[in-house]
């Protein structure tokens, strides 16, 4: 069963119809890409998905249940997580306080006055496990305000990983970072869905990133769904690269 389905889903905006007729079905284990021109539909795509606001046509189901009509907190408790949606990044506090907050309030303790001690130990756990999974336990200390902008968005992720996410969300994970960030970036995604097994769908424009690690990449192009297949697929297909493509997908097979 796929875990993620959209039949048909449309969206407006007043007479603007932002997306339309967009079917398609993302499986346990994938991960997905989500490419397009600006203003192909992408966020809202996205945020159609996370419950941000409902779609005017069509379904959306996930898990085998539908979820049109479910608020976004009630679908990040079912799993689906986009990284700003839970993001509450505290500036002021070290990498380690920011995942140990996200930790307690994913366990349910941010209202306890008292924790036990197996409670602590276990959310303990849980914090080293996120920073080593992230790659960041040698920065654990650091003021995340003071952090380059490619490390606090690995701490988002640190953050959205506490939440258990089946689908993750991410919107332009590698935007504004330096090669060094990006590879980072690039290599933790890839790992989190390799060996982890969390399926994401990530919308992202640099087209080397998207080739390299997407098992499928979805096109959209002005509201519409355009196509969808493997890196070499869509790299062959002819509307692809009419509409958008073109010199994008030559310059990264050069
Ligand atoms: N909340 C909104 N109210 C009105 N119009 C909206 C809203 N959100 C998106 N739109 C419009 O819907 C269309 C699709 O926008 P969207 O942001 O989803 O595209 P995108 O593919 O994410 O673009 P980009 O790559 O530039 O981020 C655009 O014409 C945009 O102006």
């Amino acid at each position: 069963m796929s875990l993620l389905k959209l039949e048909h889903v449309g969206r407006r905006f007043g007479a603007l119809q932002a997306l339309k007729d967009i079917s398609l079905a993302v499986e346990p284990g994938e991960l997905r890409a989500v490419i397009g021109p600006n203003g192909a539909g992408k966020t809202t795509l996205f945020n159609l998905i996370s419950g941000f606001f409902p779609p005017t046509e069509g379904q959306i189901i996930f898990d085998g249940q539908p979820i049109t009509a479910v608020s976004p907190n009630e679908l990040v408790r079912r799993g689906i997580i986009r990284t700003f949606q839970i993001t509450q990044v505290f500036l002021s506090l070290s990498v380690y306080e920011n995942v140990r907050v996200a930790v307690e309030t994913a366990m349910g303790l941010q209202l306890r006055p008292w924790i036990s001690r197996a409670t602590r130990a276990k959310v303990d756990e849980k914090v080293d496990e996120l920073l080593q999974v992230t790659r960041i336990a040698d920065k654990a200390d650091r003021i995340v305000g003071e952090m380059s902008h490619g490390d606090q968005r690995v701490v988002e992720i640190g953050i959205a990983l506490s939440r258990h996410p089946r689908l993750l969300l991410l919107d332009e994970p590698t935007a504004g970072m330096g090669d060094e960030e990006t590879h980072h970036m690039t290599d933790l995604i890839r790992r989190l869905n390799k060996d982890q097994g969390i399926t994401m769908l990530f919308v992202e424009h640099d087209m080397a990133i998207v080739f390299g690690i997407a098992d499928r990449i979805t096109v959209l192009d002005n509201g519409t769904f355009l196509a969808e297949g493997t890196a070499a697929e869509i790299s062959a297909n002819p509307r692809v690269q009419s509409a958008y493509l073109g010199t994008a997908i030559e310059e990264t097979a050069a």
